[in-house]
């Protein structure tokens, strides 16, 4: 039987292809970015990694001037979009906008494949380059976009509406249980949503593919790995117009194993890409804890749990049942915390997530479901209960298990947003893991210390100066 990755990162049995294209929408692998207090007073706006551009045109210099921007005023925007900006507290570009913006709103328009870490404005680029490319007075959907989960499309939906909201924008979700089953044609311009539902959208003729002219994939990599989102992503682009899309492919990472089919799939694109040892900012400070077996790692989070609540905090667990039963012990224990997994029904997932992202709940126990793209900037704590580990389909033997280097990082990446501040803690508790751990350090290229767990003081002050 074929397997399928789910959003939670699991392997599922899926349908046969013909049987895949009923319109059944399996439990896809599917906001506003709280946009208070933006300032570009932070150390990204300033900050030096570099990237690596290859501009699609080989004629083209990289260097020149005309392919980077200092300002959101000269990329020749309608005023309706920089006000929509400014609105939303954003005075400069970050350097993936600066970078990729003017390639992005080109004409005629080129193929993107664009890297930056975490929390550095990738967004705000895609979304600006949809904005800018909708004809207004045309109802019908131009612009497609699609991510990994129902929260992170629900969130770039946030972002749309925010940044159009002095345009005529309209927008659909093509999300799980959204639409009514009889829903009509959609007239709006942009369409956000997961591969299963945008795929059941196109094929009853809900969206009319015809005037499509740019197909975004936030999450790039995930969405086009074969063991993964890869096979519904396809076929959404098969269902779009040949030779007039522009398509548009950002992610933090982009694994090796995945460039050659971005590439495949993007043709001729512009590449803006990163180091190595670039691929996760420096403002998250990485620690672990040796915890003694899987009970005292229990213990050590409960220990943890008044610095969870300085700011707010993700915990994320390798399986849905622990994030399921370390929430239920740690309420029953009189302790304030929400969990969320792919298992729990949309209009649920909705209300968690919406709690949270309003600080109602402070500490939110997760699956790798919310691992990519989620951006709440209260977020100044991330710990990996479980380390992210490859499937075991990927390992050549049980006992060998690779730690999931790419999910690694976009957890981490949950905090430290746009040049905060933020930590990550590690749990280990055996050989295995601290293997795992050590590999993640050596592949990342950044310095993991260590935290006592005996002494909560030291602890506690340790953990409270990294956010300082
Ligand atoms: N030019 C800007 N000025 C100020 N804030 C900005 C600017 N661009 C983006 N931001 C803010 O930075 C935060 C992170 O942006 P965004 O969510 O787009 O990051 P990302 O690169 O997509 O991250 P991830 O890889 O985790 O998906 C958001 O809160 C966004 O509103």
């Amino acid at each position: 039987m074929p397997m399928e990755k789910d959003e939670d990162g699991f392997y599922n049995p899926v349908a046969t292809p013909e049987a895949k294209d009923e319109p059944k929408p399996k439990a896809e692998v599917e906001e506003k970015a709280e946009a208070s207090s933006k300032t570009d007073n932070t150390d990204l706006i300033n900050s030096t990694f570099e990237v690596s551009v290859t501009l699609a045109d080989q004629q083209a210099d990289s260097s020149s001037p005309l392919y980077s921007v200092k300002t959101f005023d000269e990329l020749g925007l309608h005023d309706d979009l920089l006000k929509g900006i400014y609105e939303m507290g954003f005075s400069r570009p970050s350097k993936i906008q600066e970078r990729a913006l003017p390639l992005l709103l080109s004409n005629p328009p080129t193929n993107m494949i664009g890297q930056s870490q975490s929390g550095t404005g990738k967004t705000a680029a895609f979304v600006l380059t949809m904005l800018s490319r909708v004809d207004f007075t045309l109802n019908k959907p131009q612009a497609l976009c699609l991510a990994p989960s129902r929260e992170l499309a629900r969130q770039i939906m946030t972002v749309i509406n925010e940044m159009g909201k002095f345009t005529q924008v309209q927008t659909e979700y093509a999300i799980k249980d959204h639409l009514p089953r009889n829903a009509t044609r959609i007239t709006a311009h942009i369409v956000v949503g997961t591969p299963g539902t945008m795929i059941d959208l196109l094929r009853r003729k809900v969206i009319d593919p015809s005037g499509v002219r740019v197909f975004v994939l936030d999450e790039a990599d995930n969405m086009l790995a074969q063991d993964g989102l890869g096979d519904q992503t396809l076929r959404v682009k098969n269902l779009l117009p040949k030779n007039q899309v522009q398509i548009i492919l950002f992610s933090a990472t982009f694994p090796d194993h995945v460039r050659a089919f971005a590439s495949k799939f993007a043709p001729n694109a512009n590449k803006i890409e990163l180091q190595r040892e670039e691929l996760s900012v420096d403002s998250i400070r990485q620690f672990y804890m040796d915890c003694r077996d899987e009970e005292h790692k229990y213990d050590i989070l409960v220990t943890l749990y008044t610095l969870l609540t300085i700011g707010q905090s993700i915990i994320f667990c390798q399986h849905r049942h622990t994030a399921d039963r370390i929430s239920a012990r740690m309420t029953a224990e009189g302790h304030h915390v929400a969990s969320l997994h792919g298992a729990k029904d949309a209009n649920e997932r909705d209300q968690i997530i919406d709690r949270f992202r309003e600080g109602k709940e402070k500490v939110l126990i997760t699956t790798n479901v919310i691992a990519r793209g989620i951006d709440i900037l209260q977020v100044n704590m991330v710990v990996n209960y479980d380390l992210p580990l490859m499937n075991e389909r990927s390992n050549s033997r049980a006992d060998d298990v690779r730690p999931d280097i790419e999910t690694y990082i976009h957890r981490i990446g949950r905090t430290g947003r746009f040049g905060r501040k933020g930590i990550s803690v590690n749990f280990v508790h055996d050989r295995k893991t601290w293997q795992q751990m050590q590999q993640i350090e050596e592949q990342t290229g950044k310095k993991i210390i260590r935290i006592e767990t005996e002494d909560i003081d030291v602890m506690e002050e340790k953990m409270r100066k990294a956010l300082k």
